[in-house]
């Protein structure tokens, strides 16, 4: 179980969630007869991204297993490809509360995590783009990873990836990746979006990969796409464009160890000097 085909399906999301979902059975299906073992979907991948769109998507999401017409979906892809499958995001709606969470899905269809988006994206960037996701959203209050044979995973959504702490976290605790499903936006994008995912993958020595929605210029918030792969060394392994296509990567999980030899950051760590950091 030395090497991972992950795939990330850069999807073509729209308004109708029927197709949204019809769409992405049919790509991760595609991805699965391609090889890959594990698929990523991206944020907000059953409905067009933006706050006057969630509640009208919402669904209930269950931590136990399908419960909503999207996460019947995931589990049900998950299983007719044969794959992990990180269910990218959706609206989630909890009694009065709506939270955007991603659901990961097993082989067999079983529901192996849930992750609310813990740092929801409030940005004012003068002349470009304002977005307050916390005007209808609430954010999530647990870290999240899931096993798997090839090791475990972690899980952020989008704007958590600018947090280095979940990152360095998840990698403490055993963690051999970060996954984010996202949608940055073409302001963000550009400055940043490779950056941050090779700058957590060069700190904690560790993959990285993101998955965006395609870029939509009818949409009302335009998503960068670019969905990437990062190798434990902070090189690209794998990345596209903004159309609408499905990113494979060979992860040879070997290189964690590795890069973590060659540079060893891991246990040169001075907590004696930054005792207020966590030590997980
Ligand atoms: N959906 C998001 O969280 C977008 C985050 C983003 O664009 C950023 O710059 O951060």
């Amino acid at each position: 179980m030395s090497t991972l085909r992950l795939a990330l399906v850069q999807l073509a999301v729209g308004a109708q969630k029927a197709a949204n979902l019809a769409n992405a059975r049919s790509k991760v299906l595609e991805a699965a007869r391609a090889g890959a073992q594990m698929v990523v979907l991206p944020e907000c991948f059953n409905s067009p991204y933006g706050t006057q769109y969630f509640a009208q998507y919402a669904e209930e999401v269950g931590a136990g297993g399908p419960c909503g017409e999207s996460t019947e979906a995931l589990a049900r892809m998950a299983q007719e490809a044969s794959v992990y499958l990180v269910g990218g995001s959706i609206p989630e709606r909890a009694g009065g509360d709506l939270f955007n969470t991603c659901t990961v899905w097993g082989p067999d269809g079983a529901q192996l995590a849930k992750h609310r988006k813990v740092h929801l994206f409030d940005i004012d960037f003068p002349g470009k783009i304002v977005f307050r996701e916390s005007e209808v959203l609430q954010p999530g209050d647990a870290l999240t990873e899931f096993g798997t044979p090839w090791g475990r995973f972690g899980v952020g959504i989008c704007y958590d990836m600018r947090f280095p702490e979940m990152a360095m976290v998840a990698a403490r605790r055993g963690c051999i990746a970060m996954l984010y499903p996202g949608a940055f936006n073409t302001t963000t994008g550009p400055l940043h979006w490779e950056l941050l995912l090779r700058a957590r993958a060069v700190d904690n020595q560790i993959f990285t990969a993101a998955c965006s929605p395609a870029r939509d210029l009818a949409a009302t918030y335009h998503a960068w796409g670019h969905s990437t792969i990062v190798d434990p060394y902070a090189r690209v392994l794998a990345t596209t464009a903004e159309a609408p296509d499905i990113v494979y990567g060979d992860l040879d999980l070997d290189l964690v160890a590795d890069a973590r030899r060659s540079v060893p950051v891991t246990t040169q760590r001075r907590f004696d000097l930054y005792p207020d950091v966590a030590k997980q």
